[in-house]
């Protein structure tokens, strides 16, 4: 596996500019370590402190590897955090530099400098060229690719700006990432470098390299001048103004997200989103070695910004890449495996670098609004290091990733000599001067496409291997979620104490319910632990539980209990049907909006029932009846009995086999009342239908205004034959005074008697027993 590299950090705060007002609200502290110099190199030693904006007395402290005080030069950062990464480029790995921070917070000056203080990108280029001199025994080419990112679109420098053309961006075969297209222009020395980087090149000397029949190891160096990170509320409101902006937010967002999604471990990391981020991919929790400097510009003016950006770097200092080196195949005729579609230049133009077979190097700059002191020759002023070359990476790069640059030894060959930048010691075969056949070399590049097929098997089979043990720890994970997880703990407790006439047994399933919840792990798979006899025993505890919040009024866990018991007897037809009435129950309690004072009355009746006392409604205030035109209306809209509560039309008694819901009015009511209605009426109504065809039961359920009578009312209840005459017709009636009387009317107090009558019937095991046995028929029918 890859060595991982954290992206390191440098911050660096710039002087004050004239007209600047001096403040200390932004310092660069070093610790006693560092020999009085500008700097620190010293891990955790040197901080940033800046002092917070909503209490003067605190100082937020962000220390880094790296703190530059406006006293320090563009040597040191260089000498300190710069060049030691041109060694890594030779080694063939992807560097990244990155300046971020704030508009005029120094980010060019860093990047670019002056004449008299060249910044990075001058001083890289002549770092590559003084290690190429020193690698006398190879060839080492070099060349560069210069870009900008403008609105998100990617142009071409080395192209005349006029109609230069947007460049797409693309991924080849192995993944890389690159912008198709773009030139590459191959540079024989520093001072070469500087004519073209200062525009007054000819940019029609760009060459394209021979190829060779070198394996080539590659290294790239992006040197990256982001444009500024500062809000786009102070960029002011001129349109394109704006829309630079805009896109300048949305990379600069993107790229925050990409940072805050590699520290999440995220798996979709959103680089796609912008070209910035997916340019730049390799360099963030990618392959890459990056490097970021964050500019910092000093004074309460730039105080929110400065935090800004040191929160950013601080996000960013924990992203992971897994460096790895660069190397690919280069001999003539490559097959597509080898030569990356997007080297090619477009046919016709002038374009560089074709499979440019060298360790390249590129500066592009990626700005917005225009700089007046920028050097740079057009209005766009953004200019990106990309080079294009496609990557093989050799996997394992770790050991020796960042040791020196040797080669082994002098690589001869015909043509135009080339050097291999970083490999592992083996004998390099040379050009066609090696007398190698036509024969020899598709031969070999068939072994290098068999060698790479074999590599991209073997990754593809980690993955897969890699995703059937996920798939598994997954299946595992919600295999040892126990349907019983979403019960509190101890929830049984209080129902053992309260049903002290339940049967040991019963008793006994409760306690190791609770028990095995309260384990919490993989032997609360109740469900295919038990027997069958057990589980219906297990539903039998559930729904004496689910009874008992019933009555308590919890509905919710009520209602849970009672799903819970179905997963133990899902073919119990009993249960079905109780936890179908139960949702109906919890439906017109949920919905009605006069829940509470329902509620309340069902406790109050359920005690009377419990206590076979006649049940006395606590007095209330009575309540104004609405206005009579409604209620004429209501009772002029059928001729069928009509529920208050439910405004849902019922056929009579008689009508024993129709079943006809007004569900339009149905719908209407829910979508009347307050409360959270979470089920649908439709489908509860048709639930109900397709549970119990024909059943006067379930009509007198849905009609019912106290769903605890519905729970409890049969066929045979007197209400339904009460010639289908209600008591209360007209649904504004059926408020809670009309509810007392509903209540206290006879036919309610007959149907009390019966339901007393039949408590004993119903207390055990009616519910457990098949439809067709004795106590679930009474309990069905009821008692007549
Ligand atoms: N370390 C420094 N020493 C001296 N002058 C500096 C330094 N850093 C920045 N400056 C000066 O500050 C000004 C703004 O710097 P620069 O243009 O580099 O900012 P920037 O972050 O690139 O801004 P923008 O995002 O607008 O491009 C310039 O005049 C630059 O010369």
């Amino acid at each position: 596996m890859a060595a991982t590299h954290k992206v390191k950090i440098a911050a660096r705060l710039r002087p004050r500019l004239d007209g600047e007002i001096i403040d200390d609200q932004i310092q660069v502290n070093h610790n006693s370590d560092t020999s009085g110099g500008s700097t620190s190199s010293t891990a955790g030693g040197s901080y940033i402190s800046v002092t917070n904006p909503r209490d003067q007395s605190q100082v937020f402290k962000f220390p880094f590897s790296s703190c530059y005080d406006e006293n320090s030069t563009q040597d040191e950062i260089f000498h300190n955090d710069v060049e030691p990464l041109i060694d890594v480029v030779y080694s063939g790995v992807t560097v990244t530099v990155f300046a971020y921070g704030v508009t005029s917070s120094g980010k060019t000056h860093t990047m670019q400098g002056t004449n008299e203080q060249p910044g990075v990108i001058p001083r890289v280029l002549q770092a590559m060229f003084d290690k190429k001199g020193s690698l006398t025994e190879h060839d080492v080419s070099l060349s560069v690719s210069y870009m900008e990112i403008y609105k998100d679109e990617v142009y071409d420098l080395f192209v005349p700006r006029e109609g230069a053309p947007k460049l797409p961006v693309r991924e080849n075969e192995v993944g890389m990432v690159f912008v198709a297209n773009l030139s590459r222009v191959a540079i024989s020395s520093s001072r070469e470098f500087d004519r073209i980087y200062s525009d007054e090149e000819s940019l029609s000397r760009r060459d394209q390299p021979q190829q060779t029949l070198f394996s080539v190891t590659r290294g790239k160096i992006n040197l990256v001048d982001l444009a500024g990170s500062e809000n786009n509320k102070q960029t002011g409101n001129d349109s394109t103004r704006m829309a630079e902006s805009a896109a300048i937010n949305k990379s600069l967002s993107v790229l925050g997200q990409v940072v805050h999604a590699l520290n999440q471990g995220a798996s979709r990391i959103p680089y796609r989103n912008s070209k910035l981020t997916r340019i730049l991919q390799d360099a963030l929790g990618g392959n890459a070695v990056g490097l970021l400097i964050c500019n910092l510009a000093p004074g309460v003016k730039f105080r929110q910004d400065t935090l800004n950006t040191l929160n950013f770097a601080v996000r960013t200092k924990n992203v992971e890449n897994k460096p790895v080196i660069n190397e690919r195949d280069n001999r003539p005729q490559p097959k597509q495996h080898f030569s990356a579609p997007t080297v090619l230049p477009p046919a016709g133009k002038a374009a560089t670098g074709v499979l440019l077979p060298a360790s390249t190097t590129g500066n592009v700059t990626i700005g917005h609004a225009p700089r007046p002191n920028s050097r740079r020759r057009s209005g766009r002023q953004s200019l990106v290091p990309v080079a294009r070359a496609p990557r093989m990476s050799i996997g394992g790069a770790g050991a020796g990733l960042y040791q020196p640059f040797a080669f082994p030894g002098g690589a001869s060959g015909g043509g135009r000599r080339l050097t291999t930048i970083g490999e592992a010691p083996r004998p390099r075969p040379s050009g066609s001067g090696l007398g190698l056949t036509a024969e020899d070399i598709d031969e070999r590049i068939s072994r290098a496409v068999e060698a790479e097929v074999a590599r991209r098997m073997a990754e593809k089979e980690k993955e897969w291997e890699a995703e059937k043990k996920e798939a598994a720890a997954e299946a595992e994970r919600s295999m040892s979620k126990s349907p019983d997880t979403s019960l509190p703990a101890g929830v049984l407790t209080p129902i053992l104490r309260k049903h002290r006439d339940l049967d040991d047994e019963l008793k006994m399933r409760l306690q190791e319910l609770e028990k095995k919840f309260e384990q919490g792990n993989k032997e609360t798979q109740l469900a295919d632990l038990l027997s069958p006899v057990s589980k219906k025993k297990t539903g039998r505890a559930y729904v004496a539980l689910a009874r008992a919040h019933s009555e308590k009024g919890d509905l919710n866990v009520a209602l849970e209990l009672y799903r819970k018991a179905e997963s133990y007897v899902p073919d119990n037809m009993k249960l079905k049907e109780r936890w179908i009435l139960f949702v109906i129950h919890v439906f017109l309690i949920e919905t009605s909006y006069r829940a509470r004072a329902q509620r309340q009355m069902i406790i109050e009746i359920e005690w009377a029932v419990k206590n076979g006392k006649e049940y006395v409604p606590t007095p209330k205030a009575p309540r104004q009846h609405k206005s009579k035109t409604k209620h004429k209306k209501s009772k002029s809209k059928s001729s069928t009995t009509t529920t208050g509560a439910s405004n849902v039309a019922f056929p009579s008694a008689n009508d024993t086999n129709d079943f006809t819901v007004n569900e339009d009015d149905m719908a209407e009511r829910e979508n009347a009342v307050p409360g959270d209605a979470s089920m649908d009426v439709t489908d509860l109504i048709n639930t109900s239908k397709a549970l119990f065809p024909g059943s006067l039961r379930a009509k007198s359920l849905i009609r019912s205004n106290s769903p605890e009578f519905g729970v409890e009312l049969t066929n045979k209840d007197p209400l339904n034959s009460s010639a289908g005459k209600r008591p209360f017709e007209d649904d504004d009636a059926l408020g809670e005074a009309g509810l007392e009387s509903f209540a206290k009317s006879p036919e309610i107090q007959k149907g009390l008697a019966q339901k007393r009558q039949r408590m004993g019937v119903l207390e055990e095991d009616a519910e457990w027993e098949p439809p067709s046995a004795p106590n679930a028929k009474a309990h069905m029918r009821g008692v007549a």
